[in-house]
Formats: structure tokens, C-alpha cells, sequence
């Protein structure tokens, strides 16, 4: 049995996640490795059903609470699809894991930030990814793709005020340098073929393909 891989994309809104989780999914599996693509909140219908609730219902819930319902989600889809598939010698590409909780959860201290790895820990056995891919790019910037995207349809998130998306990236960079040994940080800017490319030299090694 092959051994399997996790990569995980973070980032803020529209910064192309999921364009670019799509492409490494499809370069991965056509150079023959068994790749399994998913996502986060989300990934089993039980975490489906608390994506639907999290981001398109009325619901308030304190960040702490909120965070407590991300891991929820994040518990289900780690025991009964993520775990699973590294088992069986699976590349997992999943699109945001536990550093969106840090991110969008983490009120920047750390005293909050142990207290997301802690319930990481008692949810999903603390799993982390081999790899994270942080794509970054200006907050106000992408705003602009969003509303070509989702026009005014945003989500209980991501209607956020533009202070709150811009604090969210400060806080990936800072996960990014704080953990530089997982953390790979890509450029968004340019067209998706371009930072395809930047994405799959960072991963040479990984894949083994020199680099
Ligand atoms: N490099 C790029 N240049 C221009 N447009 C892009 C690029 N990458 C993705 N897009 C477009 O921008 C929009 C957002 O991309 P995508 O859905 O991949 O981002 P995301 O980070 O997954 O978003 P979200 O945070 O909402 O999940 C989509 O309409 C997509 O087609
Ligand atoms: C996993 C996770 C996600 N979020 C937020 C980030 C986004 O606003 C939405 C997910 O929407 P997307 O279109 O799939 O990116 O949820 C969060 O706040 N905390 C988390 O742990």
C-alpha cells in the first residue's frame, strides 16, 4: 500500500480554493496517484447539514461556539472520510481544515488558539496536514471576484465586514510563519494556470518530482 498524503488549502474568501484544489486534484490523478478531493465545513452529509446551518441560516453564536460547531463538522468528516482514506494510501486534497477554525474562529491570542487545537485534538485526533497551501491575496481585491461569483448572494461568513476578512488574513499569515514547516505560501495573483504552476513546483518534492 502507498502512503497517503494530506494537502490542505487555506486562504480568504475567493482566493481560489477551490479552482485550485480542483487542478491539483486532476494533476495528482493523472500522474496515476489515488487522490480523494473534499471539502470543509462540509465532506459527509452530517457536516453538510451543519455547512447549511452555519452559513445560510439566521443562527448567532458566539465564536467560541461557532468554533465548537466547525469542529464538530471537522470530527465527522475526519473519522469517516479523511482518516480513512490516508489509511488506505489516499492523496486527501480537502479545501480549508483547521486553520480556517484559527483564522476565522481564533480571536488572534493564543490562549484562544490552544483552546482550537485542544477541541481539534478531542474531535480529530489533532490530525494536521502534511502540506498546507496558503494562497493569499488582498481582501478588498477579492471581494471583486466574489461579487462576480456570488453577485450579492455572500454567506453568513463571508458577508463579513471587510475589517474582519483583512484580520483573518493577518492571521493566516501569521499561522504561516509561526509554521513554516507545513505552511507553503502561493501567490493568488494571475490566471489559475499560473498559480497551478507555483502550487505544483512547491510540491515537487512531495510528489517526487525533484524541484
Ligand atoms: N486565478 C484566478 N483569476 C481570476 N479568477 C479566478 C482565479 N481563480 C479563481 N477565480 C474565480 O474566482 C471565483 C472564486 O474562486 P474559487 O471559488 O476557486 O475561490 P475560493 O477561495 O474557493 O472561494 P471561497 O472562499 O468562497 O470558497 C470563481 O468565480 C473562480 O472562477
Ligand atoms: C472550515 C471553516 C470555514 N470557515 C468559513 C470560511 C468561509 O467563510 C466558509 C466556508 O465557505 P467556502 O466557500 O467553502 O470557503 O466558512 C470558518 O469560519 N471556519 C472553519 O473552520
Amino acid at each position: 500500500m502507498t502512503e497517503g498524503r494530506f494537502i490542505t488549502f487555506e486562504g480568504g474568501e475567493g482566493v481560489g480554493k477551490s479552482t485550485q484544489a480542483k487542478m491539483l486534484a486532476d494533476a495528482l490523478a493523472a500522474r496515476g496517484l489515488p487522490v480523494l478531493e473534499t471539502r470543509e465545513p462540509g465532506g459527509t452529509s452530517g457536516a453538510e447539514e451543519i455547512r447549511a446551518l452555519l452559513l445560510h441560516s439566521q443562527g448567532e453564536w458566539s465564536a467560541r461556539a461557532e468554533a465548537l460547531l466547525f469542529a464538530a463538522a471537522r470530527a465527522d468528516h475526519v473519522e469517516k472520510v479523511i482518516a480513512p482514506a490516508l489509511d488506505a494510501g489516499k492523496w486527501v486534497v480537502c479545501d480549508r481544515f483547521i486553520d480556517s477554525s484559527r483564522a476565522y474562529q481564533g480571536g488572534g491570542d493564543t490562549l484562544f488558539d490552544d483552546a482550537i487545537m485542544a477541541i481539534h485534538q478531542i474531535g480529530s485526533w489533532g490530525l494536521l496536514p502534511d502540506v498546507t497551501i496558503l494562497l493569499t491575496a488582498n481582501p478588498a481585491e477579492m471581494r471583486h471576484r466574489l461579487a462576480a461569483r456570488d453577485g450579492d448572494g455572500a454567506d453568513r461568513i463571508g458577508g463579513r465586514p471587510l475589517a474582519y476578512h483583512e484580520s483573518v488574513a493577518a492571521r493566516f499569515r501569521t499561522l504561516a510563519a509561526s509554521e513554516s514547516e507545513r505552511f507553503t505560501v502561493i501567490d493568488a495573483a494571475g490566471s489559475p494556470e499560473d498559480v497551478h504552476q507555483r502550487i505544483l513546483q512547491s510540491l515537487a518534492p512531495l510528489i517526487g518530482e525533484g524541484g
